[in-house]
Formats: structure tokens, sequence, C-alpha cells
């Protein structure tokens, strides 16, 4: 029975789109002209699909079906979301996931008002009276996902950051709360409090991190905790294109982390409606919240919303939703009058990559950048892939920025390169999904450390920064750089640091300390004035004449003195620190207070997130208290000196 309620809803991932309502000032403007988004059914044969296209823009995008600004949430609840309660009795979880542009109606859809309640509260609704006819019960927590890839519990903000671990296939959260309810009323109450807590919450730029709710079933029969299954309902954070100067100069770092995350989402709805092998659940601290609620019997619905006047963003956002509903078709707008696509047309695309392709999917470090540009170039016919390429440009040019912040010289130098290897594509056409490609991953700002972080991740980024053919020896450092063969091409990112073990980088930084203090001795005694030479490549490089320096910052040697110690100080804790994010196990084992154990946490921890240790106290995270940290640092610091 429950089985039928699912079917109806589709396969596993469904994805639907929402135009919001006109609302504040927009509901004063004329809605036949301000409403840019329109939609048509598309009902041939056995497609039931709809075409969403938006005015003057020349790309249709077709979803699982589209509500519009007159049906409300209910109408959606009923038809979407209820059988994903009934299944949730029967061992299935489930995720409703909202996306969209800035101020798209997200938290609308999701969370509601109190006139008018949103599909968490309405399956709430549903859930208690069902929950006690089966003897069961319902715990909610409520999570926010920052940009630095923080999972914060909304219901005791004090906490640390939550621990995901899995244990037997199911997802375990270390310092989550789950609060029993009984009634909507008191659901909502506790949403209230969770909305209050969220750091990123609603500013004038919008919200800033993703918002998550899981709705326990659980056992009364068994111990207390065990989880029959779970909803899971995801608020995004609003999409924005870095590229568009940020009107509340908001930091755009922050920002494209934020994006980042959202790919991240929204590529395992790709990968696991296009059924792909390999689902990249560990690329965001969300998806791996998210895991078991996505895989294995679970169901996805995917919720575009979009804003019903002109929005570049939502336009990006429900073209990437709709990638996976296979059958995007492009037209001009000029005979755009409602007529239906041919489905005939859209059924052309085929779903499996062509042998080519799958030599180039080899690599099992295929990127996510890597992936989509290999789904456009190589699984569309050439009559589908002249009309990607021709609707391509028009959205490109649009929202290619003004200023020379993102050159084309990044996309050639790709396309060039794939010109080099066996794969024959018009070089129109890689150009044009390779520029797509940097719009879908923005590149990072100047001075994003991730992009030391993890290599291979942060290729998505490569397509606007400098892309580094193999063989050229100029810049090597933190640069993307492709290496090419006839078979195959795969893309790396030279790291800028190789991280030495951490006792030549401690050595290293000794040295420097030792230099600095023999220098500053020199200086204070000594008033001939000998430049410094400088010391590579540790920190800090001194270049100065420390006379001179003092003079000109009216400090005395030992403030001075004080001062540089402290810049040391902290150099010593981030080398430490990133020891302790990249060591292997037998390496951090040699530090004071890590023993097998911890060695092991320490790697899992990695696994979750990529540099898990960014500040001493994250290693509270691991069991040790303040006065251990201190005793360790103290440990270390003090065996620099033991060989002086
Ligand atoms: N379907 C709708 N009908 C009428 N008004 C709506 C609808 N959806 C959203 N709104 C209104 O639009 C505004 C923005 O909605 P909302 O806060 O849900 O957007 P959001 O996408 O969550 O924003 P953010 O980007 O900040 O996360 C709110 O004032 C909300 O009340």
């Amino acid at each position: 029975m429950v089985s039928k309620q699912l079917d109806r809803v589709g396969g596993k991932v469904r994805v639907i789109a929402r135009i919001r309502g006109f609302s504040g000032p927009e509901a004063n403007l004329e809605p036949d002209t301000s409403r840019t988004v329109d939609w048509i059914s598309v009902n041939d044969e056995n497609l039931d699909d709809v075409s969403i296209s938006f005015r003057d823009h020349p790309s249709r995008y077709l979803v699982d079906y589209c509500y519009k600004e007159d049906e409300d949430s209910e109408m959606i609840y009923s038809r979407e979301v209820k059988p994903f309660v009934s299944a949730a009795f029967e061992g299935h979880n489930s995720t409703v996931i909202a996306h969209g542009a800035r101020g798209s109606g997200k938290t609308h859809i999701i969370q509601g008002s109190a006139e008018r309640p949103g599909l968490a509260v309405l399956a709430i609704a549903e859930f208690l009276p069902i929950a006690e006819k089966n003897g069961k019960s319902i715990s909610v927590s409520f999570y926010e996902v920052d940009h630095q890839e923080r999972a914060m519990d909304l219901l005791n903000p004090e906490k640390p950051p939550i621990l995901v671990f899995e244990d037997r296939g199911r997802n375990q959260f270390k310092g989550l709360s789950q609060v029993p309810v009984k009634s909507v009323n008191e659901f909502q109450n506790l949403y209230s409090t969770a909305c209050l807590s969220l750091k990123g919450a609603p500013k004038k730029g919008g919200q800033r991190s993703h918002m998550g709710l899981i709705v326990n079933v659980v056992s009364r029969n068994e111990s207390v905790g065990s989880t029959v299954s779970k909803m899971n309902f995801v608020d995004l954070a609003g999409y924005e294109d870095t590229r568009k100067k940020s009107s509340d100069g908001s930091c755009l770092t922050e920002i494209n982390k934020i994006n980042k995350s959202i790919y991240a989402l929204l590529n395992i709805c790709h990968a696991l409606r296009t059924n792909e092998s390999h689902i990249p659940y560990r690329e965001s601290k969300l998806t791996r919240i998210l895991q078991d609620s996505l895989r294995g019997t679970s169901r996805i619905l995917l919720v575009s919303c979009l804003n019903p006047s002109f929005c570049q963003d939502t336009i990006y956002m429900v073209s990437l939703a709709s990638r996976s509903c296979h059958r995007i078709h492009h037209q001009t707008f000029l005979d755009s009058t409602k007529k239906s696509v041919s489905s005939a047309n859209m059924r052309q695309i085929p779903k499996n990559v062509s042998g080519t392709a799958k030599k180039f999917h080899g690599s099992s470090k295929l990127t996510k950048g890597r992936k989509l540009f290999d789904e456009a170039s190589h699984s569309t016919p050439k009559v589908e892939k002249e009309m990607v390429t021709k609707a391509s440009k028009p959205l490109m040019d649009n929202s290619l920025p003004e200023t020379g912040n993102h050159d084309n010289s990044g996309v050639e130098t790709i396309v060039n390169t794939l010109a080099l290897t066996n794969v024959s594509f018009p070089k129109d056409d890689l150009f044009a999904k390779a520029s797509q490609d940097m719009k879908l991953y923005p590149p990072l700002e100047n001075g994003d450390s991730s992009l030391n972080a993890s290599s291979e991740v942060e290729i998505n980024s490569l397509a606007a920064k400098d892309v580094l053919v193999d063989g050229d020896e100029g810049k090597k450092e933190n640069t993307p750089c492709i290496n090419h063969s006839s078979e195959s091409m795969s893309i790396i990112v030279h790291e800028g640091h190789n991280s030495p073990p951490i006792s030549s980088q401690l050595r290293d930084l000794s040295n420097s300390l030792k230099m600095l203090c023999s220098s500053t001795s020199s200086c204070l005694q000594n008033s001939e004035k000998q430049p410094i030479p400088a010391i590579e490549p540790k920190t800090p490089i001194i270049q100065q004449n420390m006379s001179q320096w003092d003079e000109m910052n009216g400090k005395s040697p030992w403030e001075t003195f004080s001062m540089r110690g402290s810049g040391m100080k902290s150099s010593i804790v981030q080398e430490y620190l990133r020891f302790l994010n990249t060591a292997d196990k037998e390496e951090l084992k040699r530090l004071k207070g890590i023993g097998d154990k911890r060695a092991n946490f320490i790697l899992e921890l990695r696994e979750e997130s990529p540099e898990p240790f960014k500040s001493l106290n994250d290693l509270k995270d691991i069991g040790l208290s303040a006065k251990q940290i201190k005793g360790m640092m103290k440990k270390e610091v003090g065996e620099l000196f033991s060989e002086l």
C-alpha cells in the first residue's frame, strides 16, 4: 500500500518546482508584467513532466512537476510528502530539500507561518496520531551547517559542533539533541527556538547557513533512542552568484563556501537519479549528515523554489535541479508559444555514457566539475549538444562578470587541453560547457585556504583561476593542473604545502626562531644596520632592519621581541594544527597524548571534514582538556630547544 503511494510520487529522487507568490512591495506590481517565470505541462504519452521557462530566456527546464503561486503548501504536502510519512512507519527514510535563490520561498515552504503551515509542520501533524496508533513516538532535532562546514545543535547551541559517525549503516550524531514532541504546538515552539539560535539567521543578505530538521520515528518498546526511521527537512541557504557584486558587502568567500555545499547536495541528487555508481556523500558536512537518508530505500523530494520575477540565480538553480531530469530541452524563445516540448526529441538523450566517456570516467578521483563536463560533452547527441551550446551562450553571457574577475583563459586552456585528447568535440561545445562549469563551481576568493586543504574537491574552481597544463614549471604552488594524455585526462591541484612531517616543520620554525632571537639580540647590542636575510620558507619572513622597524613603529626592543614571539607562537600552533589535519596514523602517534585510539578518532574526523582542526580548541573534540592541550604544546615546543 505504502509502496504504491511512493510509486505515485515517482522514483528515488523527485524534482518539483514551486513558484513563489508575490510578497511585500512586489504584491503591488502588476503580476502579468512582472511575472517572468512560466511553465507548461508536457503530457505526452508516459511523460507528465513540466517545462519551465523564463521570459526573454532561451532555455526551458524540465522538472517532474511545477506548483503555481496559488497552489498552497497543503496541496504540495498531500501530493508529495504525505506518502513519505506513511513510509516512515515501514522503516523508510526520506528527505525534503528546499533550494533556490535568496528570497525564493524556501523557509516558507518548509516552515511556513502561523497562518500557512509549511511542509514540516503538516508532516508532524500527521506523524503524531499515526505514531500514537502504532506504539511509536516522535522526536525532533534541529541543526545548522555553516559556511565553515560546522554543524551545530540549534536546540542547544552552547554544545560543541556535532560529530557524525556511522554505525552499522546508520548515522549517529554526537552532540545533537533529540527532543520528544507530543503536539504540533510543542513542535512549533521548538522550531521557533531553533530559528532564534540560527547563526546564519536571515539578515539583509538572507539566510547564510543551511538549516536541517530530523523527525525521528522512535520505537517505544526498545531501548531509548532506537530510531525506526527518519524524515529530514532541509532549508538550504539561498544561492547567490558571487560574481555579482554583493549588494550588502557580504563576505564572498563565505557565499562561495555555502554555494559549494549546495552543489554537493544537488550533485548527490543528480548521481542518485541517474544511477551513478559512485555517490559523493562525503563532499560536505550536510551530505554526511543526510547520508543514511539519501541512500538505500530512501526517497528524496527536491523542491526548486522560484522567484516569480526575473532572477538569474533562480534560473541557474532550476537548471541544476533539472539537469537530472534528463530531458532538458532547449529552444529559442521565438517559438515558445506554449507548445508541447517534443518528447521524442528529448528522449534522444541517452542515459548511459559513451565508451569514450567511460574512459574519461575511469579515474575514481573524478571530480564534480569534471563529471558535469563529461556529461554535457559526451552523453548528449550532437543535435542536442548544439542546442545546449547555443542555449548556453546567452545564459553564460548574461552571467559572466563585466569586470576582469573572470577571464576566459582558464576555459580556453581546458578546451584546448581536451582538444588534445582523443575525444573529438566541437570546440565551441567545450567552451560553452567549461564556462558553464565555471559558473557551477565559482572560483575561490583570493586567500581562501580551503584550496590547500583538499586538492581533489577544489578542482571545480579551476576554470577561472590559473590553469596550468602539465609541464608549465612557472607556477606550481596552489595551482590546478591538467594532466593529459591520449588515453585519459586527470586534473589535479598542486598543493602549495606538501606537509612534511611535523618534526621537520617545527625544526624549520625553530631555526627561524633561533635566527630571530640572535638577530634581535644583535640588534639590541649592535647599532650597525645589517639587513636580516630572508629565511625561506619559514615564517615569518623578515626583510626589514629591526632597528629601523622599531623606530618606525615606536616600539621598544622588548615590545618588538614579545610581539614577534607571539607571532611565532601562533605559527607553531598553525603548523601543529596542519600536522593534525594531514599526518598519517603513525606520525600522529608521535605526538604526546595521541595514542592508537585518538589517532583513529582523528582520522575519522578527517573523513567527515577535510580540515577538522582549525584551532587548538578543536582538540577538545578528541577528548583532551584545556590543561592537556597546553601540556602537549609545551612539550612539543620545549623539544625544539632541547638541542640548543
Ligand atoms: N508562496 C508564497 N506566497 C506568498 N509569499 C511568500 C511565498 N513564499 C515566500 N513568501 C514570502 O517571501 C519572502 C521570502 O520568503 P522566504 O523567507 O521563505 O525565502 P527564503 O528563500 O527562505 O529566503 P532566504 O534566501 O533568506 O533563505 C517572505 O516574506 C515570505 O513570507
